[in-house]
């Protein structure tokens, strides 16, 4: 049997528990697939006194992350801290600068210096492998960087957040609050270590940037992303939804149009009876699609310390069982400098229906003015009707829900300024895009 892979690992948390536990149950089973068996020698954590639940005993501890990258005898350095920058950054960059492979789950470091790490990599010959780092277990990473080469990609799309598909699914289910949903989500190890990330939508923007890059050969433009996360999202958005026939989700997509590639993360409204509609809580889904293969729908545990150390698990395995001198897949399934320009759409530009929520005084007319602000802007209505707990009393306003044929996001912007500019709204317009999975 082959010398055993000298793995080192740097962050212990939810993720880097689990992995060394895993790791250490599985050892014989993992050398038996491998070839060769995988060892923890090295380990770095802020707090070398809190109980893990897994025997450190054999491993060289560093209170540095860095000074572990850059000097421990390994084959593997494997990041589980998180941060765009910082330590996780100088360390997974000091440990391919000395060629030795990279195992990572960090979205964010990637989204920010992907290229460059990627870059690094291809020049030293180490593997830049981060299964972990989009939709947990799912192999999405593998799907599109190897299985799916030659296809040419139009649409990739899905729910790559799990905190806030748990927050969602738990609110409509168990008709929980937003932050009891968010603090559930935390305690199970879903959730970043600042949360804003996940409810703000950064964490699928991160998310969906790698993916952009992988689907369309482009590099990485995580700040070209159009973005809304799930704070402003309500009990009463998603029971409206579900009256109209439609479930509340945070979709990140990223799609070909003619001027360009489009990426946005924002709450959608997809049909009822979609397969994506009915994935709830944690799970994950994405949905690749292509002109050779099709569609391909991918759905499984996206969040959590096992779902994601089985996909760091996967990486170190394939480079345990890699050839030493055999030429790597690029990080980003293209060489690094080969990675296209990315050319933005526009969101104005986005075409697609709308559900819209106005609430307004209860004025004659008011019904009309709207009606016809949206015909001035070319806006075809699915539906349009008034919602009231109180029809009898005037002084109270009243909601009125339009839902869009397909149209341009510029035109509805431009409807509800014209609206706005009536004085019969009452506070902001609740505007959620609607998503519909090809027939
Ligand atoms: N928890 C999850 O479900 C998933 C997490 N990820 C990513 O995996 C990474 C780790 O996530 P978690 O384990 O959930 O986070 P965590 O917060 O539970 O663990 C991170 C650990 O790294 C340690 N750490 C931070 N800075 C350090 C430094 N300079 N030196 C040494 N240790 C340091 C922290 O003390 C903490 O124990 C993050 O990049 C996260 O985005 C990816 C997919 C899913
Ligand atoms: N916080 C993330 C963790 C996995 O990437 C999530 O909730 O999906
Ligand atoms: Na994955």
């Amino acid at each position: 049997m082959a010398d055993a892979l000298k793995i080192g690992i740097a962050g212990l948390g939810t993720v880097g528990a689990s992995l060394v536990r895993i790791v250490q149950e599985r050892q014989e089973m993992l050398a038996t697939t491998c070839g060769r068996a995988i060892e923890i020698v090295a380990v770095a954590a802020r707090d070398r006194n809190r109980d893990r639940g897994v025997d450190l005993s054999k491993a060289a501890w560093y209170d540095n992350a860095v000074a572990l990258a850059s000097e421990a005898d390994i084959d593997v350095f494997v990041e589980l801290m998180g941060g765009a920058g910082g330590p996780a950054h100088a360390s997974v960059k000091s440990a391919l600068n000395r060629g030795i492979h990279v195992v990572t789950a960090n979205k964010a470091l990637l989204s920010a210096h992907g290229i460059e790490l990627a870059g690094i990599a291809e020049e030293r010959g180490a593997l830049l492998n981060y299964e972990a780092a989009v939709a947990g277990g799912i192999p999405v990473i593998k799907a599109l960087r190897e299985s799916m080469t030659g296809n040419s990609i139009s649409r990739v799309y899905g729910i790559m957040n799990g905190t806030c598909n748990y927050i969602l699914t738990q609110m409509e289910k168990e008709g929980l609050s937003f932050e009891d949903c968010l603090k559930e989500a935390q305690r199970l190890g879903y959730a970043e270590a600042d949360p804003a990330f996940d409810i703000e939508g950064n964490d699928t923007a991160h998310k969906l940037s790698i993916l952009t890059s992988l689907a369309f050969g482009t590099a990485i433009a995580a700040d070209d992303i159009y973005l809304e996360g799930i704070t402003n999202i309500s009990i009463e958005d998603i029971h409206a939804a579900a009256d109209l026939g439609y479930r509340i989700k945070l979709l990140g997509v990223a799609q070909r149009t003619e001027s360009g590639i489009e990426q946005r993360v924002h709450p959608t409204m997809v049909p009822y009876e979609s397969v994506i509609a009915q994935v709830d809580g944690v799970t994950n889904a994405v949905a690749i699609e292509s002109d050779i293969l099709g569609e391909l729908l991918m759905v499984g545990p996206g969040a959590g310390g096992n779902a994601t150390a089985s996909a760091v698990l996967g990486d170190i395995a394939d480079i345990a069982k890699s050839r030493p001198g055999a030429q790597h897949v690029p990080a980003f399934g293209r060489p690094a400098a080969a990675l296209l320009p990315y050319k933005r759409a526009r969101m104005r530009s986005h075409e697609g229906g709308y559900f819209i929520r106005l609430k307004v005084l209860d004025r004659t007319g008011v019904f009309a003015s709207i009606a016809a602000h949206m015909a001035e802007n070319d806006i075809s209505l699915e539906s349009i009707m008034q919602h009231s707990k109180h029809y009898m009393d005037a002084a109270e306003p009243k909601t009125i829900i339009l839902v869009t044929h397909a149209t341009f996001e510029a035109s509805v912007r431009e409807a509800i300024s014209s609206i706005k500019g009536e004085g019969y709204l009452v506070g902001e317009p609740q505007v959620i895009r609607i998503e519909r999975p090809k027939p």
